[in-house]
């Protein structure tokens, strides 16, 4: 087996979060030895820590261009919308430990599997066959959550979060919301669909917290994050 090499580790300001001495991101692993990804495993002080690529993970390069909101701690639960092979939410699982819970809705049966291996290996991760646009239809497994998490690429995706927001989000419950424009739709400068995105969170009534661009590692690529006001 490969040996993983020994770095120096900082904890990032982010809870959870670490930065290794070669200035990459790092979550300490929650399954020592298991890589999920194409991610390399770093060993400092007897603890073990997976690579954070942000060219991987919208909310890695989020964590890259400055995000100051940060809901994730131990025993948080999230609600995650689009999880795919569980790339991100891998990092995630890491940061919330046991203690903590992650919904992951998929609708594409082939790519849910690949998140099967993934969570038999991390008790945290619940994978759920379903479309994120019929929030009903996984209403009785799902929990009122922290955090709603949506990276689906779809047109009506500003539609598909607020729906799930009205479902599962918890009073002051933070949402992020990765919108790519050339999903929504390809003719438009990802500008225009970017506030128009903005105008539709506003009008719902959220409170918008930060808004990054996660250029240059996700082209023409946004990430929102609100707080669901208390009464909502
Ligand atoms: C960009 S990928 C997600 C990558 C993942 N968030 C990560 O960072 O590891 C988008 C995923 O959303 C899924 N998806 C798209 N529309 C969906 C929908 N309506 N319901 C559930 N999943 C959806 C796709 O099948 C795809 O796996």
């Amino acid at each position: 087996m490969h040996m993983p090499k020994n770095i120096k580790v900082k904890p990032h300001k982010l809870e959870g979060v670490y930065i290794g001495n070669n200035k990459f991101l790092l979550t300490k692993n929650l399954v020592k030895g298991q890589k999920v990804y194409t991610e390399r495993i770093f060993k400092s002080k007897g603890e073990e820590y997976r690579e954070w690529i942000p060219f991987r993970s919208k909310l890695a390069s989020a964590i890259k261009k400055g995000l100051k909101t940060w809901p994730f701690k131990k025993g948080t639960i999230v609600l995650y919308l689009g999880i795919a092979s569980g790339t991100t939410a891998s990092h995630i699982s890491d940061i919330i430990g046991e203690e903590g819970i992650i919904f992951g809705v998929e609708f594409a049966p082939r790519v849910l599997r690949e998140l099967m291996f993934v969570a038999k290996k991390r008790k945290n991760i619940v994978p759920i066959l379903a479309d994120a646009n019929q929030p009903e239809t996984y209403q009785h497994i799902v929990v009122q959550s922290d955090v709603i998490y949506q990276d689906v690429a779809q047109p009506h995706q500003v539609e598909i979060f607020l729906k799930n927001l009205r479902f599962f989000a918890k009073p002051n419950a933070i949402g992020f919301l990765a919108v790519k424009a050339r999903s929504i739709d390809v003719t438009k400068d990802p500008k225009v669909i970017f506030r128009e995105v903005e105008r539709k969170l506003r009008e719902a009534k959220l409170q918008l917290l930060e808004s990054i661009r996660l250029d240059p590692y996700h082209k023409d690529h946004m990430m929102f994050v609100v707080k669901v006001p208390k009464a909502w």
